[in-house]
């Protein structure tokens, strides 16, 4: 009797070990060093981490434009190297920085692209009209591509590499060099998008704020691996303290203060002038006895404040460095000559 192995796999992403070095002038850089990765059909994630590291060459290995120098990787059930046409005809890519500018109308972009995907010209005109409606592009799409705001190209992009309906999408950097508004506006479009098709979407992001708020799961990357995979919340809860910060109207008072916050199991203290700031987990709960303790050294507090962490102060615990020094604002740098056409090609 004849029998099918059948893939019950059922992940969007897979990866096993994924590696890429590039040499440059003879020294090898580990850009992506042995990345295990899991992305579940529907999910929306980002990966989220300081320049160089490993996040677009990893965008760029799952969507087939270089291949890995070691590991595996699966992509809506089939190998990036083996596999590469099977996984370019599941997929958009939405790479860093805009195309040339274009002298074509927007809506004939996106029914050349919906045609280089072998879409008809009937099918392919039905779901640009799909898409410049549901990308609010209604007041755009006939102008022509080179006349329109940073913003609206960034989302006809968006609808550029939705044209052929695939099950997954990758956004590298999608509102890098955009203003905050228009910076909200995309990342509302983009939730929305995931709402109205049920598109797994996984963006790679700088803006700490952008992955807080859009993301259900985070993976924060550095030197090319990963070093935490959780909800923004747990994230937050697991490998950060609440800041509490106290007040005092002397040096004097602020050392008794910080002797008694020391005592805190857990708690990391720093005294400033007149000032204490404590990390500790569960900071309002813990505040309570907190000025309790300082009343019975006969410290009066003048002030007090918790704040909740930030996906900043998890990756500072994480790595001893800041997101937001060193990196954290896009560069802008370094080449990244992919585009959406290079998957249509
Ligand atoms: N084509 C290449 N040739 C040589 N080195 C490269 C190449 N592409 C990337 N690198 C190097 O690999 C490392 C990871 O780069 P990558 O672009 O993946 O980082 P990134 O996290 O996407 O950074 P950014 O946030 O700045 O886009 C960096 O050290 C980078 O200089």
């Amino acid at each position: 009797m004849n029998s099918t192995v059948v893939d019950m796999d059922t992940a969007m992403i897979r990866t096993h070990g994924l590696t890429r070095h590039f040499t440059v002038k003879k020294e090898t850089v580990e850009a992506v060093r042995g990345l295990d990765l899991q992305v579940d059909e529907g999910e929306l994630v980002a990966v989220l981490g300081p320049n160089g590291a490993g996040k677009s060459t990893t965008l760029r290995m799952l969507t087939t434009l270089i291949p890995p120098t070691s590991g595996t990787a699966r992509v809506a059930g089939h190998d990036v190297v083996g596999e590469q046409r099977e996984v370019r005809r599941r997929i958009g890519y939405i790479g860093q920085g805009n195309g040339a500018a274009h002298s074509q109308r927007g809506r004939d972009e996106l029914i050349s692209q919906g045609r280089a995907y072998g879409m008809s010209r009937t099918a392919a005109r039905q779901r640009a009209d799909e898409l410049v409606e549901s990308l609010d592009l209604s007041g755009v799409a006939d102008r022509t591509v080179s006349s329109l705001s940073g913003g609206q190209r960034r989302r006809l992009d968006i609808a550029m590499g939705l044209i052929h309906a695939p099950e997954l999408l990758f956004l590298d950097e999608p509102s890098t060099g955009l203003d905050p508004q228009n910076r909200a506006r995309l990342q509302e479009h983009i939730v929305h998008l995931r709402a109205a098709y049920g598109t797994t979407i996984v963006l790679t992001t700088h803006y700490l704020d952008e992955a807080d708020s859009m993301a259900e799961r985070i993976v924060v990357v550095d030197h090319g691996r990963v070093i935490a995979d959780d909800t923004p919340a747990r994230l937050k809860a697991n490998h950060s303290g609440d800041h509490v910060t106290l007040g005092f109207g002397a040096e004097i008072d602020a050392r008794a203060a910080s002797d008694v916050a020391r005592r805190i199991p857990g708690a990391n203290v720093e005294t400033l002038g007149a000032t204490v700031h404590v990390r500790v987990v569960g900071g309002p709960q813990v505040v309570p006895g907190l000025l309790r303790g300082i009343g019975e050294q006969g410290v009066a507090v003048s002030s007090v404040e918790v704040a909740r962490p930030t996906l900043d102060d998890v990756f500072l615990n994480l790595t001893g460095r800041s997101l937001r020094e060193g990196g954290a604002e896009p560069a802008g740098t370094h080449e990244s000559a992919t585009t959406e056409q290079e998957i249509a090609a």
